[in-house]
């Protein structure tokens, strides 16, 4: 593994929690799984093991390799079974005050020289970190989704981040066999500063009437060769991340370009906050995705 890291814990057992175990699994690293209750770190147990399975069918994993992975992945229902870990991830809902509530929970606990690190898509790692009793040992460390695939992680240090925090979780992604990217703290980072405005753009054009669901990602799929379209994309990626997103750029930096779409807000109020809860801007509770308009 090539670092002082051996063992990691991971806060929230959602589609990057379940995608960040699957992957220090494989690498060799002893993951406990924590979530806010049982059935939750089930789900996401079920989620890797399938994961895994496609992976053998598809010739890129061995069966052995699978079994030997899920066994380093344990369950940890309490925050206390994260105690003794060296890394802590939290990957839990992109929410500062539940965040904030993590972090106050784990703290007293968690080894005093363990690093703790967030999968935060946009908020801001010093006011994170500050919030917590070792902003030199906080970091962010932003994987991609989906986590098995992508092969980008960013890095980002708090203002008071120290060099040896910084070298142990560049060394800890390498192990993952992911590309580290450099990110300075500001709102959304670097490919979520970018990719954000892009999707709240394509929600806007669905708003204004310009094109349909299937229209828009037609569009860019076929006509910028994005591997989904933006609707679709959002839909992956969960419609309360992306409005959180698009609020924290539009908070953090003050201009109006980042004004999240009222249609994005209205979807996330419904509760269709896409594939996780079976609708957003697809229907995919049939065989195949519909659009819903
Ligand atoms: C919001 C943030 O903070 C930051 C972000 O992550 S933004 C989101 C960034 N991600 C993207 O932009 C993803 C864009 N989409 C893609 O790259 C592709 O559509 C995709 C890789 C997801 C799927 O690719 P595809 O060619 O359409 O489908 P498919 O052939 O079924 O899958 C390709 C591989 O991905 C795997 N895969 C697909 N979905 C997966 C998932 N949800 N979890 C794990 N693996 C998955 C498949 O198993 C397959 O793996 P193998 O090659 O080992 O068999
Ligand atoms: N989705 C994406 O494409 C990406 C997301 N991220 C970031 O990763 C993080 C997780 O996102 P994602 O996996 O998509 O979200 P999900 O909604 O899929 O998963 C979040 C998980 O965290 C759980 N959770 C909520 N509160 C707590 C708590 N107090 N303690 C423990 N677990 C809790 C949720 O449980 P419950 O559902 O019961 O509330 C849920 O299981 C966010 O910060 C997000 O911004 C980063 C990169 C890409």
């Amino acid at each position: 593994m090539g670092n002082a890291i051996k063992t990691v814990g991971i806060i929230g057992a959602g589609q990057m929690g379940s995608g960040i175990a699957h992957v220090c699994a494989v690498a060799g690293y002893d993951v406990r799984l924590h979530d806010i209750s049982e059935d939750r770190i089930k789900d996401g147990l079920a989620t890797i093991n399938g994961n895994m399975a496609r992976q053998v069918s598809s010739g890129k994993m061995e069966d052995k390799e699978r079994e030997s992975a899920l066994s380093r992945i344990h369950a940890a229902p309490a925050v206390a079974d994260l105690a003794s870990l060296d890394l802590v991830i939290e990957a839990a809902t992109e929410d500062e005050t539940v965040k904030r509530k993590i972090f106050a929970n784990l703290c007293p606990i968690l080894n005093p020289e363990a690093i703790l690190a967030t999968n935060t898509s946009s908020l801001s790692i010093t006011r994170l970190a500050s919030s917590t009793d070792r902003p030199e040992r906080f970091i962010g460390i932003h994987f991609m989704n989906p986590v098995p695939i992508m092969k980008l992680v960013e890095l980002v240090r708090g203002i008071a981040t120290e060099d040896v925090t910084f070298e142990a979780s560049r060394n800890f992604v390498g192990s993952l066999d992911k590309t580290v990217t450099v990110a300075e703290d500001f709102p959304a980072f670097i490919v979520n500063r970018i990719l954000l405005p892009m999707i709240n753009e394509a929600i806007y054009t669905l708003y204004e009437g310009v094109g349909s669901v299937e229209a828009i990602d037609t569009a860019m799929r076929l006509g910028a060769n994005h591997p989904m379209g933006p609707l679709q994309l959002a839909d992956f990626i969960g419609l309360d991340t992306c409005l959180s997103i698009m609020q924290v750029l539009y908070d953090g930096l003050a201009d109006s370009k980042y004004r999240p779409c009222p249609l994005l807000v209205k979807y996330v109020e419904a509760g269709w906050l896409g594939q996780k809860t079976g609708r957003g801007f697809y229907d995919y509770r049939g065989e195949t995705p519909v659009p819903t308009r």
